[in-house]
């Protein structure tokens, strides 16, 4: 793994997200689903995903659920309803209240919110299945109150031709009723511009590769997105007491989603450096995805060694990652100065897994640097707020003379006589 100065390094990526082949790439695909339509999203799906449909055969029906249950494991069901439980306690404190305020003069000012109508999750399933994916995409929306939640995901998976019947299960679980078996840059263009077979969705939301995640950033203003959560990334900040075999499971656990992930140790101690390079080397040549997380060790993966804990925090915040894991002396005191991370996990078991699968937080978070301005997938991104505007005829009357002086100063005359009229009235 490289080792390099924590001084040094920026974003963890380049702001220019993916190569200029994967931009004209998905831009292609989307351009055709939109001029298209289902012919094309159908033509894609065979080349890219190597699976043949047709119109009829898009969506999920209830028999290929109900054939689903058939074939999960009784304690995939157990954990995954355990876990369907934690998320939807963390979310439900999330929701919050429309508010309006009434003031003695009958002025009445509010925020009403509202659910989205109608939202398109992204469960990803290329390489690997995600059913945690289905319960974080679909558990905050249903709190939020959406009354149409579509699904998509690839038609096949690890190039194994149908939908994981884990995926199937855990949306059934979820309470699903539109499935559609399409993944990639497809999908998201499907899902934002519509096609015959599909309609369009007000947001789309959810996590994948680099081709979803520069496809939702294309389509978006068509429709809203969640946030950019492309390949998955992982930060340990670690000084001298952190346990190496532990440190290198972590970053592994990430390194093994994406050749295009990233796992990157900041630490205050070259010895504990050295000792996560050497477990990192043995516990790969173990892992069934072996190649899939050295190409992400050996391409975006680092070893940022830093003078003290000051730097090493700068540089995680310069980087803001999808997933910041702190395992020092003291971590809780470390909280505080941590500025840019989308999910945060303290102390030595809380490891990243955690989170993943079980804790509650939601697991679809801001990639590619962009922690710095994106949240985590939360029932917020399934409404959307009105504002509420109520003047009494006191208020008016009490307040014009003020608007109509704003807008003059604005040399917007309309503006200022809709007043005017109403004050010269009731006056
Ligand atoms: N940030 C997060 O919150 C988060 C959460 C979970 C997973 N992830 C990420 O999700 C991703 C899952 O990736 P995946 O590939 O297994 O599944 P995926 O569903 O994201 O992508 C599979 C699709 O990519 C398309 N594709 C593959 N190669 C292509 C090519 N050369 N050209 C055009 N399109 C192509 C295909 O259409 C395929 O259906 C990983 O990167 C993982 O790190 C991120
Ligand atoms: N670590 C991923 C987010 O980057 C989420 C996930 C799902 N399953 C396993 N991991
Ligand atoms: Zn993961």
């Amino acid at each position: 793994m490289r080792k390099l100065r924590a001084e040094q390094f920026g974003l963890t990526r380049k702001v220019e997200y993916g190569s200029p082949e994967q931009n004209e790439t998905v831009a292609r695909i989307v351009e055709a689903i939109r001029t298209e339509g289902d012919a094309a999203l159908l033509r894609y799906t065979e080349e890219l995903d190597r699976v043949r449909l047709d119109t009829g055969t898009l969506r999920v029906t209830n028999d290929e659920i109900q054939a689903a249950y058939d074939r999960v494991d009784a304690d995939f069901l157990t954990a995954i309803r355990q876990a369907a439980l934690n998320i939807r306690a963390f979310h439900e404190k999330q929701l919050r209240q429309s508010w309006v305020d009434v003031q003695p003069d009958g002025t009445m000012l509010g925020q009403l919110l509202r659910p989205l109508k109608r939202v398109g999750v992204y469960v990803p399933g290329g390489k690997a299945a995600y059913p945690s994916s289905v319960l974080m995409n679909v558990i905050p929306a249903q709190v939020a109150g959406v009354p149409e939640i579509v699904m998509v995901t690839p038609p096949a998976t690890g190039g194994k031709t149908g939908i994981d019947p884990y995926i199937l299960v855990a949306a059934a679980e979820a309470g699903v009723k539109e499935m559609y078996r399409i993944g990639g840059a497809q999908a998201v263009a499907a899902l934002a511009y519509g096609t015959a077979t599909i309609p369009p969705v007000d947001k789309i939301c959810g996590p994948g590769n680099i081709y979803v995640a520069l496809a939702k950033r294309a389509v978006f203003g068509v429709v809203a997105i969640d946030s950019i959560a492309g390949p998955s990334e992982i930060v340990v900040l670690a000084d001298e007491t952190a346990d190496p075999a532990y440190v290198a499971a972590d970053l592994l656990s990430q390194a093994e989603h994406d050749e295009m992930a990233s796992a990157i140790l900041v630490t205050t101690s070259e010895a504990l450096g050295d000792a996560v390079a050497v477990e990192i080397e043995q516990q790969l040549s173990t892992l069934p995805r072996e190649g899939t997380a050295r190409q992400s060790i050996d391409g975006y993966g680092a070893i940022l060694l830093a003078d003290s804990m000051a730097e090493a925090i700068a540089a995680v915040n310069r980087m803001a990652p999808e997933h910041l894991e702190i395992m020092t002396a003291d971590p809780m005191t470390l909280l505080g100065r941590i500025e840019n991370a989308g999910a945060i996990f303290v102390g030595p078991y809380s490891s990243e897994p955690v989170g993943d699968y079980f804790a509650g937080p939601n697991h679809i978070l801001p990639t590619n640097g962009t922690a710095r301005f994106s949240s985590p997938v939360n029932v917020d991104d399934f409404m959307k707020k009105s504002s509420l505007i109520h003047y009494s005829k006191d208020a008016l009357l009490a307040n014009g003379d003020q608007i109509i002086t704003l807008a003059r100063h604005e040399g917007l005359e309309a503006h200022a006589r809709a007043i005017e009229i109403r004050l010269e009235r009731e006056r």
